[in-house]
């Protein structure tokens, strides 16, 4: 079971956000004022309308009668503000979160296993991001605005009876007491809701994402039973709340109705002994319910506090994976080599070891091939490389200086991953993120250099479109394009993780040769394939230690 982080923690945190929407909280709290200011100037023009109709004071009834239109026509006004604030503001407040969440996800170390699922980060910086939003900027300041009315209700009603306006409020401090078993309780039962909401969005994507695999492995059924099961976790917990959610309800109103019994005995009973006129006893009970009406919208706040508890909770996890170093960039011209010193590396305290006292020079300007048997580490060596993983013993050394190599030093590679790599988008689209300012002439020479001569030949060209994954592309084509981003990028280093493997192999020798020209170039080549090897300068065969 997840540790729960103390409340204080939360309410800092929340504090350092709410500074981010200074603006639309204290537009929705003015306007809440505004609002509240409204209500009670009505009831003072409707008495004025009243006692000027009755003759019981001078005045101009159609001036009073204007003044409560003109008090109906601004509290129109107030509230269409409020909308567009609510919509406006909100989306902007909303859009401002989003993208710093995200950012900041971005900037996270790199994870392996141990990150969270992927829908569940989704699931976190839409559901726990709008609701952490909305409580900031329209929760709180409403809440500003119900407490305003609450107070003024109270100090009227105290200064016509004292005993019985405490009488009114004495279920508060019981509400207080009671409130912090129901915190701790219902915290745990919507941080369950909210775990299950992640949980179903985690396998819906993973279907979506897979569903050509699920297709041909024929688990359909299989994996719609995963997403029931998940669905069943949801509705337990959501019926477990909810239970608690009508016991608690429950018990509030019925403290209240009390109350209101309370007051309305007493006011009973001085109306019996003569110390209060029936018109007296009307209005007691009047500001009985203007007291009671925003401590039960107050009351209301709890839960929504509580959900936001576990908004902000879910979120704070995600910032609390270590951040990678802050810093400009280190740009190395090429030739530049690479050189692991000593290194030993393991995944996990006590684990195997991936690299024992692994020493290699990548030397700078020559190309070498990374064979091994699988499991034997290639691809965490090119981790270490681009300082995703850090040596558990040694060090991965860069440049000319031989500087310790950190993420400040990614800027000098290139990588092309294994498996498709393009996002949905036009060919030129997906070229731009390799190079954002380069010429049509440039992507063409790109394209040529990494036998993509197919894309001229298509009857939009580079502005043909693919979908996600460079779907409508076939593999080797897609492999094609994504060399020819990474060709645009022009660093140092290129690292190459099975990039021709869905290549033919007249393809693969024109794209070798093509790629070998650029001297300057350290490269890379992560393979199975005995025909890259031949092509390469160096061969490093890495071993599988035991
Ligand atoms: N994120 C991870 N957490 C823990 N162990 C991992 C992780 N990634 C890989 N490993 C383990 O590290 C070892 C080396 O894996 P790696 O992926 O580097 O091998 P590889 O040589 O690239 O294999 P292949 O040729 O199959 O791609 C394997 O035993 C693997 O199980």
């Amino acid at each position: 079971m997840k540790t729960e982080r103390p409340v204080w923690d939360i309410v800092k945190w929340l504090w350092g956000r709410a500074q981010g929407n200074r603006l639309q909280t204290s537009v929705n709290a003015l306007l809440g004022v505004a609002q509240v200011a409204m209500s009670l100037l009505s009831v003072y023009a409707v008495k004025r309308a009243i006692d000027i109709a009755s003759h019981a004071r001078e005045g101009s009834l159609y001036a009073a009668v204007l003044l409560m239109g003109g008090i109906v026509l601004a509290d129109f006004a107030l509230g269409i503000a409020g909308t567009w604030v609510r919509n406006i503001l909100g989306v902007r407040a909303q859009n401002r979160m989003q993208r710093q969440m995200l950012e900041r996800v971005l900037r996270s170390e790199w994870q392996g296993k141990g990150a969270h699922h992927s829908g569940d980060v989704l699931n976190r910086l839409e559901g726990d991001v709008t609701a952490v939003v909305v409580f900031l900027t329209e929760t709180i300041p409403g809440a500003l605005a119900t407490l305003l009315l609450f107070a003024g209700a109270f100090c009227y009603l105290f200064s016509m009876d004292s005993k019985l306006a405490l009488v009114t409020v004495i279920i508060v401090p019981v509400c207080v007491i009671l409130s912090r078993v129901y915190v701790r309780k219902m915290r745990r039962l919507n941080r369950d809701v909210r775990d299950s909401d992640s949980g179903i969005q985690s396998v819906m994507q993973e279907i979506v994402q897979n569903m050509l695999v699920i297709k041909t492995l024929e688990s359909s059924g299989l994996m719609l039973g995963r997403l029931s099961e998940a669905h069943a976790g949801l509705r337990r917990n959501v019926v477990r709340r909810t239970w608690f959610s009508v016991l608690s309800n429950l018990t509030v109103n019925l403290g209240f109705a009390v109350s209101y019994l309370v007051a309305f005995g007493w006011s009973a009973l001085r109306l019996s002994t003569g110390t209060l006129t029936f018109g007296g006893m009307t209005a007691f009970l009047q500001l009985v319910n203007k007291i009671q009406s925003p401590a039960r919208n107050l009351a209301r706040l709890i839960p929504q506090t509580v959900g936001v508890l576990t908004a902000a909770e879910r979120l704070m996890e995600l910032e609390a994976v270590p951040e990678e170093t802050a810093g400009k960039p280190e740009v190395l011209h090429a030739p530049c080599g690479v050189e692991f010193e000593g290194v030993t590396f393991r995944y996990e305290p006590g684990g195997r070891d991936v690299f024992k006292n692994f020493s290699h020079t990548f030397r700078p300007g020559t190309s070498t091939a990374v064979i091994g048997e699988t499991g034997a580490g290639k691809t965490t060596l090119v981790r270490l490389m681009l300082a995703l993983l850090r040596p558990t013993e040694g060090r991965v050394a860069i440049g000319e200086t031989r500087q310790e190599l950190t993420n400040l030093h990614r800027c000098n590679f290139v990588y092309v991953p294994q498996g498709n790599t393009l996002m949905s988008g036009t060919v030129r689209e997906n070229l731009l993120l390799g190079k954002p300012d380069a010429t049509d002439e440039e992507l063409r020479e790109a394209l040529r250099k990494s036998c993509c001569e197919f894309v001229f030949e298509m009857a939009d060209g580079m502005g043909t479109l693919c979908s996600e994954h460079g779907g409508g592309l076939s593999e080797g084509q897609a492999q094609r394009i994504a060399i020819a981003r990474a060709l645009l990028r022009d660093r140092p280093i290129m690292l190459f993780d099975e990039a021709t493997s869905a290549l033919d192999p007249d393809t693969e020798c024109r794209l070798l040769e093509n790629i070998r020209l650029m001297s300057d170039k350290t490269l890379i080549f992560i393979t199975h394939r005995m025909a890259v090897c031949d092509y390469c300068d160096d061969v490093l065969k890495l071993e599988k230690h035991i």
